[in-house]
């Protein structure tokens, strides 16, 4: 797949999610994001407000839901959501309860993306579920797809970027293969190149999370061998 940088940067959350991350860096991420034409900033919940005072409607705030290991309990994730949209966010990535969803109770994992999906679009916001593809089998991300699709979550994001790995080319290929058209894949986690970005932007990917963004818009990138 060939793509200028404009077009993968637009393509891009650009993310800072790191437990250490200081206003400096979230103000320095927002100008690149300017910058660059990246699609949003993907910043953690405490700096949603920050980020959005330093961006004044430049630029989208992405925040994070229940991360990065998704087993607060809904009332919680519910209130973390509600609040970053009154902050300003306009798109959620929230972490599913993986050991839930793991251990069979399929439906209260579905309940509690539909409450968020409700939210976000009474909200008119945007809802990405992250899945954690690197803790599921096959089996269980065909089911993961099923359910966000069921409840009508706007994206499937594989990975919080927190576990072994991240996204993969075969994870995109099979979520696209289960998902519906106006389900959109957001592959996050380990992107560190050009050539792996277009790998998955190729494989179905509509949009990417990297804390590595500015390195996946070089064009003078020498392919690994
Ligand atoms: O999208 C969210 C992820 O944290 C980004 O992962 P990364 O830090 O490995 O690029």
């Amino acid at each position: 797949m060939s793509l200028s940088s404009t077009q993968i940067a637009a393509s891009i959350d650009h993310t800072l999610l790191r437990p250490d991350a200081t206003p400096d860096e979230i103000a320095q991420l927002c100008a690149e994001a300017v910058q660059s034409g990246f699609a949003t900033v993907c910043v953690p919940p405490c700096y949603v407000r920050y980020a959005v005072e330093q961006l004044r409607g430049a630029i989208p705030v992405c925040t994070v839901v229940g991360f990065p290991l998704g087993y607060q309990i809904t009332k919680v994730k519910f209130f973390e959501a509600h609040q970053a949209l009154n902050d300003g966010a306009t798109e959620i990535d929230m972490v599913i309860n993986v050991g839930a969803f793991k251990s069979g109770r399929v439906e209260e994992v579905e309940d509690e993306i539909g409450q968020l999906v409700e939210l976000c679009h009474f909200k008119n916001a945007i809802l990405k579920v992250i899945i954690e593809t690197a803790l599921l089998t096959e089996d269980e991300i065909i089911t993961a797809c099923r359910i966000c699709a069921a409840v009508g979550a706007d994206f499937v994001k594989t990975s919080t970027g927190f576990a072994a790995r991240g996204a993969s080319v075969a994870d995109i290929t099979l979520m696209r293969e289960h998902l519906p058209p106006r389900v959109r894949i957001k592959a996050a986690g380990g992107i560190r190149t050009r050539v792996a970005a277009l790998a998955l932007l190729a494989a179905g990917a509509h949009r990417l999370g990297s804390s590595n963004s500015l390195a996946l818009l070089k064009e003078d990138e020498i392919p690994a061998a």
